[in-house]
């Protein structure tokens, strides 16, 4: 698909195939020997699925994230268990702990920051630019000789994440949601296929916050981006993601719809934190069997719903709402 095509794509979301487009298999990751921070994780996710990965903070999600972008390297073979594996579209990207990443498959693998990695002295545009690297001859790459055809594909880019009018000034003098646009105006660019998002909004204030959710899930339907993303405030999974991902200590705790997490299973998943995880007024009303359903289903699917951001709530306490039997098949509950 030409470059230009790639940024301004309307055509219509692709849906779910059956193309396992991230395949990780029985992967743990230790930082120091004998304390595994990842144990034992299997995870697939579908060619055009939007998917959010919630846990507690240090249950392992950047760890997670970083092994399945090839960033870091996940446990080899070890005491006599065999190492896991991460295939990413459709290619090994780790096998055996060693990260085996090509250039041409980085290219097609997006990745985004909480802290938006931008050069900070640097324009919009040619921080955008930089997501044509994958796709330009090395030497042209390496001097950031930036052609017009390849500005005007930033530029492109920079106006549908509604930020065209900044292009010339330094990323480090905007916002953190503008900064965090950017970024992701640099997946477009780079005509990812897999956007893997570590906490892309938790420096951001809710006004941000959602514009990048709203841009993320846009590239997820229009341009049919298979998207992993982690998330703090699990409001944003459960408005934005059909299915969750839910880390414990290092294990997948859940893996089902979002519609089917209760506020037993958070409060169990995230402890003393889960009273700062929920804003209400997202839509999420939770149903007489304890799930947490949308009141107004096409806000949770089109990102149209009414937004106000009131101070946090409180949950009810976990002995209030039963885990019950329909949630542990719909998903995969495990804790
Ligand atoms: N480079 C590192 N060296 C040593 N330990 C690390 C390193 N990175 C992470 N850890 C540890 O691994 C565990 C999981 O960290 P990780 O950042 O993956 O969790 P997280 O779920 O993303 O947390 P948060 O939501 O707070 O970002 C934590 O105990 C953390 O201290």
């Amino acid at each position: 698909m030409p470059l230009l095509a790639i940024v301004t794509t309307r055509s219509g979301g692709r849906g779910v195939t059956t193309e396992a487009v991230i395949d990780a298999i029985g992967i743990s990751k230790s930082y120091q020997r004998g304390k595994p921070v990842l144990n034992d994780v299997s995870i697939s996710l579908k060619r055009g699925e939007m998917v959010a990965l919630i846990g507690a903070s240090g249950s392992g999600k950047s760890t997670l994230i970083r092994s399945l972008a090839g960033l870091i390297p996940i446990d080899g073979a070890r005491d006599g268990k065999a190492s896991g594996q991460i295939t990413v579209l459709g290619q090994a990207i780790q096998r055996g702990g060693r990260i085996s990443c090509s250039r041409t498959l980085r290219a097609r693998i997006g990745v985004i920051f909480q802290q938006f990695n931008l050069v900070p002295r640097l324009s919009l545009l040619t921080n955008v630019c930089f997501g044509l690297l994958g796709r330009l001859p090395t030497a042209r790459g390496t001097l950031g000789r930036f052609s017009d055809d390849d500005k005007r594909v930033a530029m492109q880019a920079l106006a549908r994440v509604g930020i065209a009018e900044h292009a010339l000034r330094r990323a480090n003098d905007l916002s953190g949601g503008q900064q965090q646009r950017a970024a992701i105006a640099r997946s477009l660019v780079q005509g990812a296929e897999l956007l893997i998002a570590d906490e892309p909004i938790a420096s951001l204030d809710p006004a941000s916050s959602r514009r990048v959710m709203d841009l993320v899930a846009d590239m997820n339907r229009q341009d049919g981006l298979t998207v992993l993303v982690s998330l703090h405030q699990v409001e944003y999974a459960m408005k934005y993601c059909p299915r969750t991902i839910a880390l414990k200590d290092g294990k997948v705790a859940y893996d089902g719809p979002s519609s089917a997490l209760t506020p037993a299973f958070l409060n169990n998943i995230y402890g003393a934190e889960s009273e700062e995880l929920f804003l209400p007024n997202f839509g999420a009303v939770p149903e007489p069997d304890g799930g947490l359903h949308w009141s107004d289903p096409q806000a949770a699917v089109n990102g149209n719903g009414h937004w106000s951001d009131p101070p946090t709530v409180v949950m009810p306490p976990a002995s209030t709402v039963a885990m019950t039997r329909p949630h542990a098949k719909a998903g995969r509950l495990t804790a």
